[in-house]
């Protein structure tokens, strides 16, 4: 089985390319997902977050996303901390739940993939790529967060174009070209990887 990561930068969309993925049979583990899951759940980063942002950090042990989202992106530092103590948990989770795929691929969705050196233990690389305005707009509309505020988190990421130089198939998803057309001619091209790996 073929380990596929998944990348790109806050608003690129690939949340909505997985769910075309989702549609072909193929599972996604969503990083963001399992990073908010642990960080309810996990005694040692519930312990390591309390101690980094203090009470306010839970609010009837729900992660007061909000609150902590607000100093990370204004506080580099801080978001370095964050991240320390919680990728190495998230890759491990993702790590294990790769192990325990069946099928042809399976792929891990994550904004943070070259940042955090989780790319290493995967097979292929797909980027998703989006126009700048495009991406904070759709952010704004979707987390109802200021324009400054999502400029602060694209800070906080690899560039786009860097991120996708790295990347083995790039996804253009500018709503002028096809997600379905340009998932389903990736599918295919790992599929035939699959078939000539397993050939030789
Ligand atoms: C800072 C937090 C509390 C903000 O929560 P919020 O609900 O507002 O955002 P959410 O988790 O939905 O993330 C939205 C997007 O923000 C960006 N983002 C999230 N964490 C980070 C980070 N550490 N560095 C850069 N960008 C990030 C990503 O593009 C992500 O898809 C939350 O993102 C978090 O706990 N992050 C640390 C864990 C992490 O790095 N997760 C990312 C995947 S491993
Ligand atoms: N092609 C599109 N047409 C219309 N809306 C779109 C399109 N692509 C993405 N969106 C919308 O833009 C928003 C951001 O997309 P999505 O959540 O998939 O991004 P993401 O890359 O997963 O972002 P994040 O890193 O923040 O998790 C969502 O509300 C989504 O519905």
């Amino acid at each position: 089985m073929l380990k596929a990561g998944i990348t790109g930068g806050i608003g690129s969309g690939k949340t909505i390319v997985c769910q075309v993925f989702e549609t072909l049979g193929i599972p996604v583990l969503y990083a963001d997902t399992v990073a908010r899951q642990l960080m309810e759940s996990d005694a040692r980063i519930i312990a390591g977050v309390r101690n980094l942002f203090g009470e306010q950090a839970y609010t009837g042990g729900r992660l007061n996303n909000k609150y902590i989202g607000s100093v990370v992106f204004a506080d580099k530092e801080k978001l370095q901390q964050l991240n320390a103590l919680t990728h190495p948990i998230v890759i491990q989770y993702g790590a294990d739940w790769m192990a325990r795929q069946q099928g042809d691929y399976a792929l891990k969705e994550a904004a943070l993939f070259f940042e955090s050196g989780s790319h290493l233990s995967m097979d292929v690389m797909i980027g998703v790529a989006a126009p700048l305005e495009l991406r904070i707009s759709r952010t704004i509309q979707r987390d109802g967060l200021s324009r400054q505020t999502v400029l602060d988190r694209i800070a906080k990421q690899m560039d786009q174009e860097e991120k996708m130089k790295r990347c083995d198939f790039v996804i253009l998803n500018d709503e002028k070209h096809s997600i379905i057309d340009q998932v389903y001619t990736i599918h295919k091209a790992l599929l035939q990887r699959l078939q000539q790996t397993v050939v030789l």
